[in-house]
C-alpha cells in the first residue's frame, strides 16, 4: 500500500505538487491519470525518495522509502526507461541492481525472460530500442519480487503486440495481490487496464474513483436526428415533451439512447429522417472535460464545440442537461447517481 498524505512539493514559483491525499491498494491497478506537467512524476519521485516533499508524507507500507531495507524487494519502479549505464548489458544492469539489494542473481535470468529480453540479454543497453529499455526498465522493477508496482509511462515507446503485453502484466501482478501504481495521461489506455483511477491536474486532486464509477459517470448518449422535415419534427417533439438541442449543420440532438420513440414519433407526423443514430461519448472527452480547466500547454485554442456546446432551441421545455465533469474528488465507493438526465416520460 502506498499512503500519500498531504503531498506538496515545490520548485522555485512552481508547485508542482499541491496537497495530495490518496492512498494506493493492494489487489487493483491505479491508474495516475492527468495532463502533461500535471505532477505524476514529481509524485512518483517523491514516493521513490528521489525528490524532497516541501510538505506532507509519503509512506509504503507504513513506513518512508529510506527506512526500507533492502527497497526493491519492497517496490520496484520504472521511472525512466533510459536512465541505465549505457555500457553495460542488460544482464549486468539487472546484476549490479540485484547485488545492491541482496536479490539472488537467478531472478536476473527470470525477469529477463519474463520481459522477453533473453536473446539480448549480453547486449549493450546503449543499443536498446526505446521499448526495448522499457522492458528492461520493467525487469528491474520485477526484480526484487515486490509486493508493490510503480509504472511511469510504462506503454511509452512499446509496439501494439508490447502495449497488449503490459496490460496482461499490470493485470496479473494486481491479480496476485500487489499494489499497481501506474501513470498515464491516456485515458483510453487506463479504461483498458485499471480498476481504480486517480487524476490529477496542476498538482491538485481532481478525482478518486473506482474505474467502474468513472465510467457511470461519465459515459453518456445521445440520439442524432437529421431531417429535411426540421420544423415538423421540432413542432412534434416538443408537443411530445422531448427536449432537443440544435448541434450546427442541421442536426438535432436528444439527450439518452432511445431512438425507437423518436422514430416512431418522427413515423406517426410522417415526417421523413435521414439519420437516427445513437452516439456515445468517450471517456476521452471526459477526462478533458474533468482536466481542461489545469491544462498547462495547450497547443491550440479548445476544439470548437462538441455537440453539447451547441445552444438549445428555445421552443423546448426544458432542454438536455450540460456535460458534467466528475465532482473534484469522488468517493471510491460506486456512485448511484447517473449524470445523465432521462428527457422523456
Ligand atoms: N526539477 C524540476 N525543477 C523545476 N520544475 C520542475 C522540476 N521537475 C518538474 N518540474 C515542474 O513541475 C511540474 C510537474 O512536472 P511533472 O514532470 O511531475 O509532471 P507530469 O505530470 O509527470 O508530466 P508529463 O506527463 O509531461 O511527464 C511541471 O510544471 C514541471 O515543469
Amino acid at each position: 500500500m502506498i499512503e500519500i498524505a498531504g503531498l506538496s512539493k515545490r520548485y522555485g514559483e512552481k508547485l508542482a505538487v499541491d496537497g495530495l491525499t490518496f492512498t494506493v491498494r493492494p489487489g487493483t491497478v491505479t491508474g495516475f491519470l492527468g495532463p502533461n506537467g500535471a505532477g505524476k512524476s514529481t509524485t512518483m519521485r517523491m514516493i521513490l525518495g528521489l525528490d524532497h516533499p516541501t510538505g506532507g508524507d509519503v509512506r509504503i507500507d507504513g513506513r518512508h522509502y529510506h527506512e526500507l531495507a533492502d527497497p526493491l524487494t519492497y517496490i520496484g519502479a520504472l521511472l525512466d526507461a533510459k536512465a541505465v549505464h549505457g555500457g553495460r548489458s542488460a544482464r549486468n544492469h539487472l546484476l549490479c541492481l540485484a547485488q545492491s539489494n541482496g536479490i539472488p542473481a537467478r531472478r536476473v535470468g527470470e525477469v529477463l525472460e519474463t520481459v522477453g529480453l533473453t536473446a539480448v540479454a549480453r547486449k549493450k543497453a546503449k543499443g536498446f530500442s526505446l521499448g526495448m529499455s522499457q522492458r528492461l526498465g520493467i525487469a528491474g522493477a520485477l526484480l526484487g519480487d515486490p509486493r508493490i508496482l510503480m509504472f511511469d509511462e510504462p506503454v511509452n515507446g512499446l509496439d501494439p503486440e508490447g502495449i497488449h503485453w503490459i496490460r496482461g502484466l499490470m493485470k496479473s501482478l494486481a491479480a496476485q495481490g500487489r499494489t499497481v501504481f501506474v501513470s498515464s495521461h491516456l485515458m483510453s489506455e487506463m479504461a483498458l487496464t485499471a480498476d481504480h483511477l486517480v487524476v490529477i491536474g496542476q498538482g491538485r486532486l481532481l478525482a478518486d474513483t473506482t474505474m467502474a464509477d468513472f465510467i457511470e459517470r461519465n459515459s453518456r448518449s445521445w440520439v442524432r436526428i437529421r431531417t429535411p422535415d426540421r420544423e415538423r419534427l421540432l413542432d412534434a417533439l416538443h408537443t411530445a415533451g422531448i427536449a432537443v438541442v440544435e448541434a450546427g449543420d442541421g442536426l438535432l440532438e436528444v439527450d439518452g439512447g432511445r431512438p425507437e420513440r423518436i422514430g416512431e414519433l418522427a413515423a406517426r407526423h410522417q415526417v421523413v429522417l435521414h439519420e437516427l443514430s445513437v452516439r456515445q461519448s468517450s471517456l476521452e472527452d471526459a477526462f478533458m472535460r474533468l482536466t481542461a480547466q489545469s491544462v498547462e500547454y495547450h497547443a491550440q485554442p479548445e476544439p470548437a464545440g462538441q455537440s453539447w456546446g451547441a445552444h438549445r432551441i428555445a421552443r423546448t421545455a426544458a432542454g438536455p442537461p450540460a456535460p458534467k465533469a466528475a465532482p473534484l474528488t469522488t468517493p471510491t465507493t460506486p456512485a448511484t447517481a447517473p449524470t445523465t438526465t432521462p428527457t422523456e416520460g
